[in-house]
């Protein structure tokens, strides 16, 4: 399921719904689900309670049961009793935790709107300024489709993307934010941790009825069930309340926003918020996932989903995940044995039982080996199938990100693509080749351990276990905060890379402006933030780590004092007792293992996003739809054309245009720089779909044919000159697979490049470095040129082709042009400042404010005393451009 909002940039944190209905049925339905805990834990302490009292006849009177409190290992009054306060206690926390949530996310919610309004605002109240909320601000509170939809957002710090310390928080602001719910909620964990470890010590030392039964079972079995399931019970109401809090707010979100939107609607009528489009702000947002159409729907991907996609991934090594899948039973089966054997070998040697020693001996050394050898292959197997998936992933995220529509191209850089490329995918598949080599195995081995823990002694059992709240509660924690963290994180190694792709990128202006130190600190800046990040997540993990570690040591202390004082009585043998420690070790590492892949899982959610959803995304502008074109006579008709790019939804570029260029005439398009010729260009290109009028080719709409057909009869040569880092044999034949050498020579020989081609030691195998940094603008230039006329187009889209050449090498290439020109039948649409490029189009159409206002041939042009007349006087009377640039600093440069 997507979020209605489109993608949501890892600055984002994902709250929830503020969906009325769905924020009160989950709050509902929280709140019943804790309300039915609380009923069975009752249950359970009122039916062990009375169970001891009904068999036992103990503690009738009320002096009796006062006594029965005390009496710690033949009544249940104590669990009874606590059992009530506790249910009291933690409704008032849950009550009170509640209060503090609602009141939380509506502190949140001002102090965004608060941030959104900007500076000037100096008052909380928010609502003065209803009616012209910024772009952020109606990006949190808008809402699409007229419904309460859009998921709940939390922006980061901006101050941390920049680059600077957020400001210091004082003491108030601490206290009076979620810290105190916090501490609400670790005391309802303190209390129910507690309580459990109070049950679980209780149930060692308490004296079940051996002697009743009841349908046929044992008084004592019913007793220890009711005694344990108040045990899970106790975790449970723990985990609820949080969620409760949770919820709670949720719905206070959703409340508060709900009723901000209707006082805005009335402040500034139903339309600011009826509008079903995006706001403006989020609709500019940078690093969004965006197709020509808007915003897109990004996949949200939590653990859950994660794991379903990573199996999905794997599905393609359906039979090497078999085979490992049966090593794993193997050798989870027999590893499972070990410990059981050097028990029973412990046993044996106490009692000097020589033949089973040996014959125990000898087992566990065939058990071992088999365990390792097929421990081995399912690992071997598991990794082979991690580096397949890994390949697979990469492949298909740039699959994803390569048919992205181009307008997405606009909104983010390349820093960022290759941070996904890279960084993202290797996170995401690390945890997948955990994940499948280890999760099932140690799931296996836990499930086999607890249950085999629980034949040894269920009582020892019941004892060691009440540490494991502590450390899931402790574990889901630290999971929850380190996932956001590393959201954050990795969105700030993307801006990293982006920066640095940015400085390498330009890197002679950087040398030029010796800007070198500014690029290096704006890189460290990020990588400082990143690694603070990282820096923080390892202090949490390793405190959560140590925690646990000593949970776990002290668990091992209650299974040796207990089990000890078993052996001592000999109610349970020395080597039992070892095994149930060999199990109970078992169950932690594979407990710790089961958590270290979820968290890594965690960690990796915020990288699979990023790259799932450009997996997911299909561009709005499929260039393999609609119907194929075979020939082409290459008309073209603008019908009322209008347009403007999504990063400037506010600015129009083009208003209306139209145009006719018959087959085979040349039209060009001249105008004021910034006037929207090039974008005319990207426009019959289907680099965009105009947001008005239509184009048509040959009388069809361009938005009905195939776009790859299309482009095969088309040839751009467009401004910025585009170069592969590969030679020039390879540059020219971009996308060909059936070429002669002769054929390209002609077309290099056309463009004017043959010669200085050959002149290069290795000719036309010589590498043009990264984009054809190793060539002039000129040179460049031509071979985009003859690039485009090796493929003899019918459509020739000329955007400044001739702009980087001299004088000399532009006659040259003008007169490439005008040859291939005169040749007829190709319609050529140029785009041209310099005046000897346009005088002998068919047509000229000058453009200005994003229309055409002169249409006509040069000579007609002139005479009507317009716009083009000027724009060429202008050109006649252009004073040399070195005067010029002296002019220009003269009259911009701060004198003096
Ligand atoms: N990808 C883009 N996103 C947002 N705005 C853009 C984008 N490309 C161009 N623009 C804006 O659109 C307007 C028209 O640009 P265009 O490149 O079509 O002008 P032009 O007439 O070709 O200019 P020039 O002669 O200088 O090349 C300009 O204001 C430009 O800033």
């Amino acid at each position: 399921m997507g979020k209605k909002t489109g993608y949501l940039p890892e600055n984002v944190v994902y709250l929830g719904t503020t969906n009325m209905n769905e924020a009160q049925s989950l709050w509902r339905w929280r709140v019943g689900a804790l309300t039915a805990l609380f009923i069975i834990d009752l249950s359970c302490a009122s039916s062990l309670y009375t169970s001891v009292h009904l068999w036992n006849l103990h503690g009738q009177s009320a002096r009796g049961f006062l006594d029965s409190l005390l009496d710690f290992t033949t009544d249940s009054s104590d669990l009874l009793v606590f059992s009530i306060l506790r249910i009291l206690c933690l409704v008032g926390l849950a009550y009170y935790g509640s209060a503090l949530a609602w009141q939380e996310a509506e502190r949140t919610e001002r102090a965004k709107e608060l941030k959104a309004q900007g500076p000037g605002s100096s008052s909380l109240n928010g609502h003065q300024n209803g009616n012209k909320s910024s772009p952020r601000s109606s990006s949190i509170n808008g809402e699409q489709n007229g419904g309460l939809k859009e998921p709940l957002l939390i922006r980061k710090d901006n101050a941390v993307s920049n680059g600077k310390p957020p400001p210091a928080k004082g003491f108030e602001e601490w206290f009076s934010g979620s810290s105190k719910k916090d501490i609400v909620l670790f005391v309802v964990f303190l209390l129910c941790t507690g309580f459990q470890a109070y049950v679980g010590a209780k149930c060692v030392g308490f004296y079940f009825d051996t002697t009743h039964r009841l349908w046929g079972v044992k008084g004592e079995v019913w007793q220890s069930v009711l005694m344990g399931t108040q045990v899970a019970w106790i975790l449970c109401e723990s985990r609820y309340v949080h969620l409760v809090v949770d919820a709670r707010r949720i719905l206070s979100r959703a409340l508060y926003l709900r009723n901000r939107r209707k006082e805005k609607e009335q402040n500034a009528g139903a339309t600011a918020f009826a509008s079903s489009k995006p706001a403006p702000g989020l609709a500019q947002q940078e690093g969004t996932l965006r197709g020509d159409k808007g915003l897109k729907e990004e996949t949200e991907v939590d653990q859950n989903r994660f794991l379903m996609r990573a199996i999905s991934l794997a599905r393609e090594e359906v039979c090497l995940i078999f085979c490992a899948f049966a090593c794993l039973a193997v050798s989870s089966a027999s590893g499972l044995l070990l410990p059981r054997f050097q028990g029973r070998i412990l046993d044996h040697a106490i009692n000097n039982d020589r033949p089973h020693f040996k014959t125990d001996i000898q087992l566990l050394i065939v058990f071992t080996i088999i365990t390792g050898l097929f421990e081995a292959t399912r690992n071997l197997c598991f990794t082979v199938v991690g580096k397949r998936v890994l390949k697979t992933l990469q492949d298909r995220l740039f699959m994803g990100v390569v048919r992205q529509d181009i307008a997405y191209f606009d909104g983010t850089t390349s820093g960022e693509l290759t941070s996904r490329l890279t960084n993202d995918v290797s996170s995401m598949a690390e945890p997948i080749n955990w994940m499948l080599s280890s999760i099932v195995r140690n799931l296996i081995a836990l499930v086999g351990a607890f249950v085999l823990c629980f034949s040894i002694s269920w009582k020892l059992s019941m004892l060691a276990f009440t540490t494991m709240a502590p450390i899931m509660h402790i574990t889901a924690v630290y999971s929850r905060w380190s996932r956001e963290l590393n959201r954050k994180r990795y969105a700030l190694l993307a801006e990293a890379n982006s920066a640095a792709s940015e400085a390498l990128g330009n890197v002679r202006t950087v040398r030029a402006f010796s800007t070198e130190e500014v690029e290096i600190d704006r890189f460290k800046s990020k990588t400082l933030s990143a690694m603070q990040k990282g820096v923080r997540d390892a202090f949490a993990y390793a405190g959560a780590v140590a925690v646990n570690d000593w949970l776990d040591l002290g668990a091992s202390v209650l299974i040796l004092w207990y089990g000890g004082t078993l052996v001592m009585q000999g109610r349970l043998s020395a080597g039992k007792l070892i095994t149930f420690e060999l199990y109970w070790n078992q169950i932690q590492s594979a407990y710790q293992s089961i958590m270290s892949v979820l968290m890594s899982l965690t960690r990796a959610a915020g990288a699979a996003q990023r790259v799932l959803s450009l997996v997911d995304a299909l561009p709005d502008i499929d260039p393999n739809a609609g119907t194929m074109v075979s020939t082409l006579d290459g008309e073209i008709k603008l019908e009322d054309v209008k347009f403007h790019y999504q990063m400037r939804p506010q600015h129009p570029v083009l208003t209306g245009v139209s145009l006719h260029v018959g087959q085979g005439q040349v039209c060009a398009l001249v105008g004021r720089s910034g006037g929207g010729k090039s974008t005319i260009v990207h426009l019959l290109m289907r680099f965009y779909d105009p947001t008005g009028g239509k184009i048509l080719l040959d009388g069809w709409d361009l938005r009905h044919l195939n776009l790859k057909s299309v482009h095969k009869h088309m040839g751009l040569v467009a401004q910025d000159t585009q170069m592969f880092a590969c030679s020039i044999e390879e540059n020219i034949t971009y996308g060909l697979t059936k070429y002669t050498l002769e054929e390209m020579e002609e077309a290099a020989r056309y463009a004017n490049a043959h010669e200085f081609i050959m002149r290069f030691p290795d000719g036309y195998a010589t590498r043009v470095g990264e984009r054809g940094v190793r060539l002039s603008g000129g040179q460049r230039q031509r071979i985009a040129i003859a690039r485009m006329l090796l493929r003899r187009p019918k459509v020739l889209l000329l955007d400044e082709a001739t702009s980087s050449l001299d004088t000399e090498s532009e006659a040259l290439v003008q007169q490439a042009l005008d040859r291939l020109i005169s040749e007829g039948g190709r319609t050529v649409v140029l785009v041209a400042h310099r005046l000897s490029t346009v005088r002998n189009a068919d047509m000229i159409a000058v453009m200005e404010k994003g229309s055409v206002v002169e249409q006509g041939h040069h000579e007609e042009l002139l005479e009507r005393n317009g716009v083009y007349q000027r724009l060429v006087r202008r050109q006649l009377n252009k004073p040399t451009p070195i005067s010029a640039a002296y002019r220009d600093a003269a009259t911009t440069l701060p004198q003096g």
